[in-house]
């Protein structure tokens, strides 16, 4: 199985998933002043206002709020997508300390954590699996989160992972509404990129907000009171620095919206 440790991280993926060397893999560190401005790119439209969570998972690799995804009830469209995009699940990549932990990177930059708010194309796809092996078949809208002030719509999120402190285990968490994780502006880069885990599938369009919301340092030491280890096993290794370091761009364009 893949991880983040020495001998199973990042590094090693290639060997069981060979797209890891692929033309568009993610996460890229993004050049503001080369991507291209593109006044064709609508906003972003969010429509979160009937969007319920159902459960709270930690799956070994991070810790994961997973929405019904059953119809069209919680979907984002326009900005460089041809049609709604389910919201399926959230999930977080993070650090060991100080500002890095985040995957992509601005001018080589690094957040204290990145949320990926993973969203599929139920327009073309019958199933979420489907669509992840699909080239249009994912979204996922990355937001940075910079260590400043606390983030109360977070809090929610990390008293709960008391909860799901080892690998494997799953509690309810119901009503929590992802639109409150959004910064003011959805001022955003886009880019065609993957998975950046795996299966590593290059079937993501990026939507990477350029304005970061603020965690506490306080809030993220709770990230980091996650296990990678279940329950029945006898080691306790911490769950962070769960981020793929940025990959080749191998041509592709970055373009920038403006509103
Ligand atoms: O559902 C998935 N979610 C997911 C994505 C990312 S991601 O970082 O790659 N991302 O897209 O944001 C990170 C984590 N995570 O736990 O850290 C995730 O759990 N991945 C996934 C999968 F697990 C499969 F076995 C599979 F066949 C497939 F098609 C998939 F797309
Ligand atoms: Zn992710």
């Amino acid at each position: 199985p893949w991880g983040y440790g020495n001998e199973d991280g990042p590094d090693a993926w290639h060997k069981d998933y060979p797209i890891a060397q692929g033309n568009r893999q993610s996460p890229i560190d993004i050049i503001p002043e080369e991507a291209v401005h593109d006044a064709s790119l609508s906003p972003i439209f969010l429509s979160y206002d009937y969007c319920n969570s159902i459960n709270i998972y930690n799956n070994g690799h991070s810790v994961i709020v997973e929405f019904d995804d059953t119809d069209d009830r919680t979907v984002i469209r326009g900005g460089p997508l041809d049609n709604a995009y389910r919201l399926k699940q959230f999930h977080f990549h993070w650090g060991g300390k100080g500002n890095h932990g985040s995957e992509h990177t601005v001018r080589g930059k690094t957040y204290a954590s990145e949320l990926h708010l993973v969203h599929w194309n139920a327009a073309k796809y019958k199933t979420f699996g489907e669509a992840a092996a699909g080239p249009d078949g994912l979204a996922v809208i990355a937001i940075f989160l910079e260590k400043g002030d606390e983030h109360r719509g977070l809090h929610k999120i990390t008293d709960a992972f008391y909860m799901v402190k080892f690998k494997g285990s799953v509690a309810d968490f119901k009503g929590f509404n992802p639109k409150i994780l959004l910064p003011n502006s959805l001022v955003y880069w886009t880019y065609p990129g993957s998975l950046t885990t795996p299966p590593l599938h290059e079937s993501v369009t990026w939507i990477v907000l350029k304005e970061p919301i603020t965690v506490s340092e306080k809030q993220m030491g709770r990230f980091r009171m996650l296990l990678i280890s279940g329950e029945e096993e006898d080691d306790r290794t911490r769950m962070e620095n769960n981020f793929r370091p940025p990959q080749p761009l191998k041509g592709r364009k970055v373009r920038a919206s403006s509103n």
